[in-house]
Order: C-alpha cells, then sequence, then structure tokens
C-alpha cells in the first residue's frame, strides 16, 4: 500500500534550506508546484528560481491545514517560539539537535520524522541520513524515502545519537572541504601565486579530484594510504599534516558538533558561541 499527502507544505520556505528542498523537489519532477506550501515570516522578494507557482504564505496555521505532511525547516532557536498543532500530520524536521520527543510534545503530533541534509541539496547531491517515531506507518517511510531521493542519497537510521552524530559530519558536509580549500587557497597565495590559478588549482582539488572517492568503502583510507606507501612528495605532506595534529582537529571538530546536536537547549541555542560547547564535555540530555 502507498501513502500519498495531497500537499506538502514546507515552514521557513524562504531560508537557505527550505528553497533549495523546494526546487530539488520540483526540478525532480516529484512534486507539482500546486502542491507545495511554503510559509515564511514574510512574503519572499525573489520566486523561486525554477519559477514554478507555488503557494505562498506567512500563516503557518493556514499550511498546515492545507498540509497532511509539512518540513520544519526554520532555525532551533525558533522552533519554540512557534505555536503548531499537527495531530493528522506527518512531520519532517530538519532541525539540528531537536529530538523526536521534543517535536512531538510540542507539535502535539506522534507521526515525527527527523532528517539531516546538507546544503548539497542544491545540487541534489546531499547526504541525508533519516529517523521516524514508531507511529510512521512503512507507507509513510518509503514516501519519505522517495522525497529524500530527490535531495540526494539517504539512510534509515535507528538510533537518534546516530542523527546527532551525522549533523555534524555529514550534515556540515560542505563546510569540511570548505574550509580545506581555504586553508589551501591561504597558503598558495602567502607564496605569491596568482589568484586565479590558486582558484584554480584549489577546485581542481576539491571538485576535480572527489570522484576518485566516490563509490567505496574505505576509500579515502586506501587512496591515502597508497600516496604514503608511494614515499614522494605527498607522503612528506601527509606526514607532516598527521604529526601537526591534522587527524586530531578533524575528530575534535566532529565531536564539538556532536556536542553542539546533543545539547541543543533554549537556553544554548542562543547563546552558541566558538568556544562555549568544549570538547569531550559530558552531555546534559537523554539518559546516554
Ligand atoms: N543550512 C544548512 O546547511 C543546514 C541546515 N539544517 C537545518 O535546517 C534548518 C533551516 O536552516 P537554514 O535554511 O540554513 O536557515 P535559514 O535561516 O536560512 O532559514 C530559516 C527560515 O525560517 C524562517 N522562519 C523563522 N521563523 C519562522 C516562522 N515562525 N514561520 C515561518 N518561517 C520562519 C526564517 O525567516 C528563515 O527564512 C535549521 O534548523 C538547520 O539546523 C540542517 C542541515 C544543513
Ligand atoms: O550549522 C548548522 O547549524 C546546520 C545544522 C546542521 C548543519 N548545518
Amino acid at each position: 500500500m502507498s501513502w500519498q499527502p495531497r500537499r506538502l507544505g514546507i515552514i521557513g520556505g524562504n531560508g537557505w534550506l527550505g528553497r533549495a528542498m523546494a526546487e530539488a523537489m520540483l526540478g525532480s519532477g516529484w512534486l507539482p508546484p500546486d502542491a507545495l506550501w511554503l510559509s515564511g515570516r514574510t512574503l519572499p522578494a525573489q520566486p523561486l528560481i525554477s519559477g514554478q507557482p507555488v503557494h505562498w504564505t506567512t500563516d503557518n496555521q493556514q499550511l498546515l491545514n492545507q498540509c497532511d505532511a509539512v518540513i520544519l525547516s526554520l532555525r532551533p532557536q525558533d522552533f519554540f517560539a512557534l505555536s503548531l498543532r499537527a495531530e493528522n500530520t506527518l512531520l519532517i524536521s530538519v532541525m539540528a539537535g531537536i529530538s523526536v520527543a521534543e517535536l512531538s510534545a510540542h507539535a502535539a503530533c506522534s507521526a515525527v520524522v527527523r532528517c539531516m541534509p546538507n546544503a548539497a541539496i542544491a545540487i541534489r547531491g546531499s547526504y541525508s541520513p533519516w529517523l521516524a517515531s514508531a507511529e510512521v506507518s512503512a507507507a509513510q517511510r518509503r514516501w519519505v524515502q522517495s522525497m529524500l531521493s530527490t535531495w540526494g542519497s539517504e539512510d534509515e537510521l535507528e538510533e537518534e545519537d546516530h542523527l546527532h552524530y551525522l549533523t555534524g559530519l555529514s550534515g556540515s558536509g560542505p563546510a569540511f572541504p570548505a574550509l580545506l580549500g581555504r586553508a589551501m587557497s591561504e597558503h598558495a597565495l602567502s607564496r605569491g601565486l596568482p589568484a586565479h590559478v590558486v582558484n584554480r588549482a584549489v577546485e581542481g582539488v576539491l571538485v576535480g579530484a572527489s570522484p576518485l572517492l566516490a563509490g567505496q568503502n574505505e576509500g579515502p583510507a586506501r587512496v591515502a594510504q597508497r600516496f604514503l606507501d608511494y614515499q614522494g612528495t605527498t607522503a612528506a605532506a601527509l606526514i607532516t599534516m598527521i604529526q601537526e595534529g591534522f587527524e586530531q582537529a578533524i575528530h575534535h571538530g566532529l565531536q564539538a558538533a556532536e556536542q553542539a546536536a546533543f545539547n541543543m537547549t533554549p537556553e544554548t541555542m542562543n547563546s552558541r558561541t566558538p568556544d562555549s560547547v568544549p570538547v569531550g564535555a559530558p552531555r546534559t540530555k537523554g539518559d546516554s
């Protein structure tokens, strides 16, 4: 048996992710524009890139009345101020750190899905792990899978802790190669190379070489080892980077993101600064 909502809504539909999700679902032909409702605090200054005639509203209740599946795509710190009753709605959250239990309690809704896409939705290349409350039926799960497939690839998870962890690893996704690229650019520019050459060299590394790593389990580890075994100039760079703490910095960064996701409470949401979540700090929410 299949499940199909009459209409799908996105609360926060004018944001970075909201617009990207809408474009992906429309652009793939998965959703007709008339079946999509988007809400924002104000009506958008710009239509969707695709120019498709979707419904826009500033009234979240109107959106809820129209739609039987609704994606929550507002910032976590705006969630608890949102007045929401979604009893008969399949509620799908992309928000970092707001648990299934919190979603369910705040929205008076038992059928809840959490997923964690990343900014690569814009090119339909997101990896989006997700999990569902027990009240989400098998048919609804299949529908969720098909929706997430328009954003890129997906995996259903069993444990919410794993979603908190992946909020950093894959949810932050494009930010990490971007940081690597920034460090490489800064160094090359400091050595006097022309900016256009630096830009093309870094893009070649991050974008051109990435397909080398695609689709292979353990791919990055094998590729790195092959260069280490070669014992050439690349190994000189890798050995120095490893000795200088490259991997430790990555591990600490992922741990900091996990802690930030796990400890997202109304108190921490508005007060997070780069050093406000110490690495290795004890977990404070939940019992695991
Ligand atoms: N940007 C990213 O790369 C990722 C973001 N996320 C999650 O996605 C969610 C959305 O993130 P972004 O799109 O980046 O944020 P954003 O700030 O670009 O968009 C949020 C939108 O929600 C709107 N909004 C706030 N309160 C509202 C209300 N009461 N009713 C209707 N609209 C309201 C804002 O005006 C804004 O347009 C966040 O919870 C974030 O944790 C998850 C994975 C990746
Ligand atoms: O940086 C953030 O808070 C969002 C949530 C997960 C990835 N990006």
